[in-house]
């Protein structure tokens, strides 16, 4: 079954616990966005794990280098899985695959910039890596023409485990979940909505 996962890109560890408060019943995985470490640093992490330890919490760190170092600083912070960007070296996605072995936990990389999302998944995979994330970004999304379309077929060619992320929504996780994803990331479609809980609820029972 594909599972949902949140993404919290909001800046603060109060109105990040106050989403995931809301939205925990219906997600499977809590990420706490790129933004909202950087604004608030590790300690975010262990604030949403300590809230919610039955939930796989998601840092998204997009590691670009140093990936054994940064990886066992968010594990040990609580983090269940960290993500690495697909553009590094080879060498920073062994070392956070090493860091996470070591830990027990697992590492994802992030597509968000390689021109080859389909080759660079399984070579990626190869290194031992969770899952792999066919991402466009909240800039890429802006662009005139963004179509979520071709992040579903690359991810679907890839015949690797892989996670879509990309202003997924209500209208479109339906084509997430027959694209054969494994994991349907909602950001903004959840944490902009007016009613979090319910656009959470409504987003999970698309995918059951
Ligand atoms: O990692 C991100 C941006 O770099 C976002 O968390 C990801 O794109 C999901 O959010 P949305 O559904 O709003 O696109």
């Amino acid at each position: 079954m594909t599972k949902l996962q949140v993404a919290i890109d909001l800046l603060t560890t109060d109105d990040a616990l106050a989403l995931a408060a809301k939205v925990a019943p219906h997600v499977d995985i809590i990420e706490l966005g790129t933004p909202l470490i950087k604004s608030e640093g590790l300690g975010v992490i262990r604030a949403i794990k300590d809230a919610h330890p039955d939930k796989i919490v998601f840092a998204d760190l997009k590691t670009a280098d140093a990936g054994a170092l940064e990886a066992q600083i968010a594990f040990e912070a609580g983090a269940d899985l960290v993500t690495v960007l697909g553009t590094a070296d080879d060498s920073t996605i062994v070392g956070a695959v090493q860091a996470a072995q070591a830990a027990g936990k697992g590492v994802v990389v992030d597509l968000i910039g390689v021109a080859d999302k389909t080759a660079r998944a399984r070579a990626v995979t190869n290194l031992g890596v969770e899952f792999v994330e066919f991402h466009a970004g909240l800039d890429e999304q802006a662009q005139p023409g963004f179509s979520l379309a071709t992040l579903l077929e690359a991810g679907s060619a890839s015949k690797v485990r892989f996670s879509v992320a990309g202003g997924v929504n209500i209208h479109s996780i339906e084509a997430v979940k027959a694209a054969g994803a494994d994991v349907a990331v909602a950001g903004g479609a959840i944490y902009g909505a007016e009613d979090p809980a319910l656009a959470a609820a409504a987003l999970k029972s698309e995918l059951n």
